[in-house]
């Protein structure tokens, strides 16, 4: 049997991966998805075609993927994709940000990726892919931001090691480094501060980012970054000192209170 798993379905871009991938792969039988909204994840379950199951997990519990790990032990499927999308962020100075939220940015964006991606990849076969969602905040230190981009900065550079490590197994790893994108993300970030305007002002199109992502994985592609802006951003960011952005970062977090 040949599935696809995908974390965060219950929302934005994790719905969206769902759905475009249920129309765009035609040799899967079963669609896992993961999600932490039980209502939500069952709305994803019922726009696909594909035979679906939902597995709720709160991703701040180190158990929450056991039922789903030991269903891989039991059925011993072929893992055709995986699709690591949960996470989210919590905007604002680290030492304003609670304890619990700035240790669970790091639980959802990096330890339940991991944990996940090293209990998969024993069901992956030649021509598997893996999808991480890290981000263009990946791309340097954002003060304000300082915690969840220091985990997207985890998902790149883990996601490219391993694709090193895979790639001669046939099993391609693409990290996924999207700007600002129009999901309810933003909705739930700002509980300690604000984002910058200028975000709610370049926010992509989830449905053109996940298109890309798709397509850049299918191409085995390292990293998929959509729109000009973004790839000039990561351009930026590599010959631009990163003393220099943190400081103008630090200064328009300071203005916009
Ligand atoms: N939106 C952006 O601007 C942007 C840009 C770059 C990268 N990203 C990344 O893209 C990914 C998807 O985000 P999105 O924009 O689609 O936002 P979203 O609509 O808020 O979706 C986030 C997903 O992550 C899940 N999630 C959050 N906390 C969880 C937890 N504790 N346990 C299990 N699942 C949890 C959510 O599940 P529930 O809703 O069920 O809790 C939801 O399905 C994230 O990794 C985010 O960091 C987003
Ligand atoms: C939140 C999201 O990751 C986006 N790339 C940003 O830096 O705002």
């Amino acid at each position: 049997m040949r599935i696809v798993i995908i974390t965060g379905a219950s929302s934005g871009m994790g719905r969206e991966f769902a759905l475009q991938l249920d129309k765009k792969l035609h040799s899967i039988d079963e669609y896992w998805l993961v999600g932490r909204n039980e209502e939500e994840l069952a709305k994803t379950k019922k726009k696909m075609h594909t035979k679906t199951r939902n597995f709720i997990a709160d991703f701040n519990s180190r158990k929450a993927l056991f039922p789903l790990v030991q269903e891989l032990n039991n059925i011993q499927p072929e893992v055709k994709m995986l699709v690591n999308c949960a996470g989210f962020g919590m905007v604002g100075y680290f030492d304003r940000i609670s304890y619990n939220d700035n240790l669970s940015m790091i639980d959802v964006n990096c330890r339940a990726l991991t944990s996940l991606t090293h209990d998969c990849i024993p069901f992956m076969a030649v021509n598997s892919r893996i999808i991480n969602l890290a981000s263009a905040g990946a791309f340097n230190p954002q003060p304000g931001f300082a915690v969840y981009c220091a985990t997207k900065s985890y998902v790149l550079s883990f996601s490219r090691a391993l694709r090193g490590e895979l790639k001669d197994l046939g099993i391609y790893v693409t990290a996924v480094c999207p700007g600002p994108v129009n999901t309810p993300f933003f909705n739930k970030a700002e509980r300690y501060g604000n984002v910058y305007a200028f975000k709610k002002l370049f926010m992509a199109d989830q449905k053109a980012v996940v298109s890309k992502a798709i397509d850049d994985s299918i191409r085995c592609k390292e990293i998929s970054v959509y729109g000009r802006t973004m790839r000039a951003y990561r351009v930026l960011a590599k010959v631009v000192p990163h003393r220099f952005i943190i400081e103008l970062l630090n200064l328009m977090h300071k203005l916009k209170k």
